[in-house]
């Protein structure tokens, strides 16, 4: 289908995408109820498909489709009545690997040798392809065309003892980023990646551990925020307790500093950091790096707005909403034609005239991707009457792509990777032009500079200083993925 046919399709193909939220819930009454509440916190993570997994009275009860939280489990559907039992654990899936198919949509589940595991991840496998194309030589039959479902196939191979052992020793073949939230008959486990690049956090509700990407996912069900897990640490919950354990090899910490940019929800608290904080943080580091002679910031909603108070504040400029957002335009994930791609930006955000007219603007972002979104902004507020529109980015130029978990466009798609900051800035027709710099960014969030000898967190998309091996792609540039098996 195209846009044409579908007016209501909006240019989200050329944004970033977000990048999917885990849940977990153990010995709570609700908690099929408490996991679809968490996942509707965690929306803004991942928009294509939600999935519930939940274990009553000896069986595994799965709920898994296509479409947001709230359509999904809603009144008109009997999904959320059919999870019962006590144990569960759920998914919103943004596809970064193997597509946007149904039966990728996770929770993954599968019967082994000791019972059934249901798993759903957050971030991408970096050596999937690579493991897969062995497995299935092995004779594997794989059920869907995601990376996560290589740690299923891992897990049921594997030798060794009990499930978690099977587990880990399944994650001690895979490389990437993975934040996981699995569900057997008698236990909830939560693991994070050694270099600990995507967030997952642990709470409490009435005595019932809990598992969630992001403490709003606490916050919607009135659960106490515990701690964070550690990076590469697997924790264990049964009705006997809880267990630890750190069985990987240890590496430097590596957390995505994106999170902190754009993706998590500015409520939430993640790596010890609020994240609402650290984004007015960026944008007082970029009036002070960067600033502007104009008379108003105007944020570019939604994720624009906390760091244009920060810049507002450090520049003593006037914050207004000079455009608005529209929060009921969908997300189809469908390629409009230009024409409608035009549509749907217009759809999306609308400038305040009143506002507007005759003032010079510092338009605030996040981050440019394509530029699709700052260019049409730009046109926007100068057709309002703005009389100099100044562009100030709380991101460095975003130059690589991600394989950490985020879905990115090829890095020839992405504006800051084909031009320097001038034709940036003659591309998106602006006066001026100015991203945050490495260290600002790395002091908004409580570092001194950017070491960069040790970085402390993943920047990649920033820097192409990649933490962890890509297997995959060093295949795929050799020329030998062909052999590999399709995904599609
Ligand atoms: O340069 P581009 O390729 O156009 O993409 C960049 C824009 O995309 C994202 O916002 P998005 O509109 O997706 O969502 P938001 O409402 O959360 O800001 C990001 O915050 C930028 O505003
Ligand atoms: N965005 C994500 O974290 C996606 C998880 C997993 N790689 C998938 O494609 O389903
Ligand atoms: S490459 Fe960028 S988006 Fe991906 S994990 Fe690293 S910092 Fe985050
Ligand atoms: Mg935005």
């Amino acid at each position: 289908m195209t846009g044409l046919t579908d007016p209501f399709s909006v240019d989200d193909a050329d944004t970033l995408h977000e990048e999917c939220g885990v849940f977990g819930i153990f010995g709570h009454p609700g908690a099929g109820a408490l996991t679809i509440l968490g996942l509707h916190a965690l929306q803004h993570r991942g928009q294509e498909a939600a999935g519930v997994v939940t274990y009553d009275h000896g069986q595994f009860i799965a709920e898994r489709h296509p479409g947001l939280v709230g359509d999904i489990f809603g009144k008109k559907s009997d999904h959320a009545a059919n999870l019962k039992g006590d144990y569960a654990i759920g998914h919103n899936r943004y596809s970064t690997a193997g597509g946007s198919a149904v039966r990728n949509i996770q929770p993954l589940f599968a019967d082994l040798t000791g019972g059934g595991i249901a798993i759903a991840h957050n971030g991408n496998l970096t050596n999937a392809y690579a493991l897969r194309s062995k497995l299935v030589q092995d004779g594997a039959i794989f059920q869907s065309t995601s990376d996560t479902e290589v740690i299923i196939h891992l897990t049921a191979r594997s030798g060794k003892g009990p499930v978690v052992e099977k587990l880990i020793d399944a994650l001690k073949q895979v490389e990437g980023a993975y934040s996981l939230v699995a569900l057997t008959a008698k236990k909830l486990i939560g693991v994070r990646d050694p270099w600990g690049v995507r967030p997952l956090v642990l709470g409490m509700l009435d005595g019932a551990p809990i598992f969630a990407s992001e403490s709003c996912a606490l916050d919607i069900i009135g659960a106490e925020f515990v701690r964070d897990i550690e990076p590469g640490e697997v924790v264990v919950f049964t009705k006997d307790g809880v267990e630890s354990y750190f069985p990987f090899a240890r590496q430097k910490p590596r957390f995505c500093i994106f999170e902190y940019i754009y993706f998590a929800r500015p409520d939430s608290t993640v790596e010890g950091r609020n994240v609402y904080e650290a984004r007015k943080a960026i944008g007082r580091e970029l009036a002070h790096e960067s600033p502007a002679d104009a008379d108003l910031v105007i944020p570019v909603p939604d994720s624009g707005v906390p760091a244009a108070l920060g810049f507002s504040q450090a520049a003593n400029i006037p914050f207004e909403l000079g455009i608005i957002r529209n929060h009921y335009v969908g997300r189809t994930f469908i390629e409009p034609t230009d024409r409608i791609r035009h549509l749907g930006v217009r759809r999306k955000h609308n400038p305040n005239r009143a506002t507007l007219a005759g003032k010079r603007v510092v338009l605030i972002d996040d981050s440019i991707v394509r530029g699709t979104t700052s260019k049409k902004i730009v046109q926007m507020v100068r057709d309002a009457g703005a009389s100099e529109v100044h562009f100030r980015v709380a991101s460095p130029p975003t130059r690589h792509s991600c394989f950490y978990g985020v879905d990115t466009p090829n890095e020839h798609a992405l504006l800051a990777h084909e031009m320097n900051i001038e034709e940036m800035a003659k591309f998106i027709g602006v006066d001026s032009l100015a991203f945050i710099s490495m260290d600002g960014l790395y002091r908004a969030v409580g570092e001194e500079r950017r070491d960069p000898k040790a970085p402390k967190f993943c920047d990649a998309c920033f820097s192409g200083d990649y933490p962890i091996r890509m297997t995959d792609e060093e295949i795929a540039k050799e020329g030998q993925l062909s052999f590999l098996v399709e995904v599609s």
